[in-house]
């Protein structure tokens, strides 16, 4: 497998000389192609910038990031925000789908953006709805789906361009338990049969079980890291368990 992110001994700060805020201190680590990786951590601890500084919404005080060997931390505005539309794929909290568009258009943007030919987006969007099962609800608009039915809405966004790198910041958050698992099983899928690379910022270990590897962070650095390994789900959720009650901090379930 060959590597396709390399966080290369990056920090962060936030504020000004008088209130100086180190998000992140010295953070190096290495994804491969089609792995599922989780970013936990308390609250505070740094785990959204990380995925800012990764998804160049936000950028490093010190440090490089290289996707494919391509250095992103030093881009220019409009190779910035191509590199976003085409190397990267989003998944929301709050799903950020377009209220003024149905589910099919939704999902159809990038590919409209990028100009490619109808009859391709029409066969590539099915083909994804149908292994995502939400052909059924491409015709609803935002507001008439549930929660659980916008974030598969937005899972199949993320897919249909086929990113080098799909970026999940708390993406079960604001869904109960049933549409939670629902969509870990979707991004489950999407990890294994599309080989989606994915990362994954959770307070959750319910659905960091479902990575492969996960990251802990602890004050901006790197604190532990747990391999899943031949592990069951049951099996690696107790692990975390275990992780998270050494971390202290609002990880610790009761
Ligand atoms: N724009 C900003 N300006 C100043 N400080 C910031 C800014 N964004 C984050 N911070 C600080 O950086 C640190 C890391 O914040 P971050 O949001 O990455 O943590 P987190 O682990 O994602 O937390 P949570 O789980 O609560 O979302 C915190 O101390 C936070 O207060």
């Amino acid at each position: 497998m060959s590597v396709i992110l390399n966080v290369s001994m990056i920090e962060k700060y936030y504020g000004n000389r008088d209130s100086i805020t180190k998000a992140l201190d010295n953070i190096s680590f290495e994804v491969e192609e089609g792995e599922f990786v989780g970013i936990m951590g308390p609250s505070g601890s740094g785990k959204t910038t990380l995925l800012n500084c990764i998804s160049t919404i936000d950028s490093v005080s010190t440090g490089h990031i290289y996707l494919h060997h391509q250095d992103i931390t030093h881009m220019k505005r409009k190779a910035l925000e191509r590199f976003r539309r085409e190397q990267l794929g989003f998944i929301f909290q709050d799903f950020n789908l377009l209220p003024s568009l149905n589910g099919y258009e939704n999902i159809a943007l990038a590919l409209t953006i990028q100009g490619s030919a109808p009859a391709d987006i029409h066969a590539r969007i099915h083909a994804i709805a149908q292994r995502l099962k939400i052909s059924d609800i491409l015709n609803k608009y935002p507001q008439q789906m549930s929660g659980g039915e916008r974030q598969r809405i937005a899972c199949a966004r993320a897919l249909i361009t086929q990113p080098s790198l799909i970026l999940a910041d708390e993406p079960t958050g604001a869904l109960d338990s049933k549409n939670s698992r629902l969509l870990l099983e979707t991004m489950e899928q999407m990890n294994e049969e599309y080989r989606s690379t994915i990362m994954m910022v959770t307070h959750d270990p319910f659905s960091a079980s479902y990575t492969k590897r996960i990251l802990f962070i602890k004050d901006g650095k790197i604190f532990n890291e747990l391999i899943r390994g031949s592990d069951s789900r049951k099996e690696f959720f107790q692990r975390i368990i275990d992780v998270t009650t050494l971390l202290g901090g609002d990880d610790v379930v009761s």
